[in-house]
């Protein structure tokens, strides 16, 4: 039988940058009280590890990192660096237990961003990654842009973060430019040459960064990095949502979150973002458990597992069932049912065509107001019909 996810790993972490990377997406400030409460709901839902921010951005970012701190949540707290001491000791004044130490590792970001070397780019890793440890401190060592990094390099980059005491490598697809097969290929290469822990750090550009995330999960990563609603730079960054319930779902590996409480966080965080949860957002999105199509209404009121891979409460929704252009005589019925109407086949056929033509005189679904506005007409309709008969 062809292996499952779940052969391939004992244990993943989950490292939430909604408060670093998701606060990166241009535009987005958090206020401190926010992010204060995102930390919160992050820490109770389940989260392994919260990326309070950037200590070395100096005055409120390190006032909300210390005040984050001091909360004594379970979840680890890390602040990004750059690889730089002076940013190190920004994060230790922060109290945090971890830090981030980050450099690019690919010739284009070294050549034209750090006009600098590689050898460069390994001294001061070392030297960041050897004064963290030094410290006490758990040490992610970063490869920027890794997924555009020459291989040799990049293994040469984590061998170096392991031999000074990096607890892991975190992979970042900066530029989101991998698909899941490229993805798993060059994590497996990581893993199987230095055996260090990989995190996955994945952007959406090509709408692949939670199938990325999955796809370095199977090729051996154990952490999986990622944002509340997938928010981060440019297209964003795979997403708390997803990565949990793909996980839960698809591979039957339950991580244990407190998922009923999705909704509430991803609302929290699209009102502090002010970026709204669009109606097709997976997982979370209004539309995810609402049916129109006759069909699927059909099937849904049969049975919800015909159109559902999961039940609504499972992420704190509710099934809705539309009524509109597309629906069908027992999607009908079933509204009816519910305001205590039972309906003939002849109402309900009835009812169905003036649904579908004033659906598509309005261009919208109907209120159960206008439902009822086309029920009395039908029964006058019926009515004046019976008396024409008598
Ligand atoms: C892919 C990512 O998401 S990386 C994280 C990006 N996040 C942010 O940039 C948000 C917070 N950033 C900031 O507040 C500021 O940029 C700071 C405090 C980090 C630095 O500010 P400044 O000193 O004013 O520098 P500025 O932002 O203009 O330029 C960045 C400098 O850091 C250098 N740098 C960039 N990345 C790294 C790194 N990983 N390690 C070491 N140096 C780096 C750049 O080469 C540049 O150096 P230069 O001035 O010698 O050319
Ligand atoms: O270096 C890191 O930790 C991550 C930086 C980042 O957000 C990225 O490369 O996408």
């Amino acid at each position: 039988m062809y292996p499952t996810l779940k052969d391939f790993v004992d244990k993943i972490f989950i490292v939430d940058t909604t408060l670093r990377d998701g606060e990166q997406t241009a535009g987005v400030v958090f206020a401190n009280q926010e992010k204060i409460h995102i930390a919160k709901m992050l820490d109770e839902i389940g989260v392994n590890q919260i990326e309070a921010g950037i200590p070395a951005m100096g005055g409120a970012e390190k006032e909300a990192i210390k005040s984050i701190v001091n909360l004594g949540l379970k979840a680890s707290i890390m602040a990004w660096n750059r690889a730089v001491i002076e940013d190190i000791k920004n994060s230790i004044d922060c109290g945090v237990d971890a830090v981030a130490i980050s450099i690019s590792t690919s010739d284009i970001h070294i050549k034209h961003k750090l006009k600098s070397s590689r050898e460069d780019v390994l001294d001061s890793m070392s030297k960041a990654v050897e004064f963290a440890k030094s410290k006490g401190l758990y040490v992610s060592a970063n490869a920027e842009d890794a997924s555009r990094s020459e291989m040799d390099f990049l293994i040469k980059f984590a061998e170096r973060a392991r031999e000074c005491g990096a607890d892991r490598l975190r992979f970042c697809d900066t530029l989101g430019i991998l698909d899941p097969f490229e993805t798993f290929s060059k994590i497996k290469t990581i893993r199987d040459s230095v055996g260090i822990d990989i995190e996955m750090h994945t952007h959406n550009d090509f709408g692949m960064a939670t199938a990325n995330a999955l796809a370095g999960v199977r090729g051996g990563a154990r952490y999986v990095g990622v944002t509340v609603n997938g928010l981060g730079e440019r297209a964003g960054n795979a997403a708390l949502e997803e990565v949990v319930m793909a996980l839960k779902i698809i591979h039957n590996i339950d991580l244990g979150f407190k998922t009923k409480k999705f909704i509430e966080i991803c609302e929290y965080v699209a009102n502090a973002s002010s970026r709204q949860i669009p109606i097709w957002k997976t997982i979370v999105g209004a539309n995810i458990f609402a049916h129109e199509s006759g069909i699927h209404a059909d099937g849904v009121l049969k049975n919800p597992t015909t159109y559902e891979a999961f039940s609504p409460d499972e992420v704190g929704l509710v099934r809705q069932i539309i009524i509109g252009k597309h629906s069908g005589s027992a999607a009908i019925k079933s509204k009816f049912n519910q305001f205590g109407i039972e309906l003939s086949k002849e109402e309900t056929k009835l009812i169905l065509e003036n649904v579908r033509n004033m659906s598509i005189q309005l261009k919208r679904p109907l209120f159960d107001k206008e439902l009822m506005y086309i029920y009395n007409d039908v029964q006058k309709i019926l009515n004046k019909g019976a008396n024409l008969a008598v």
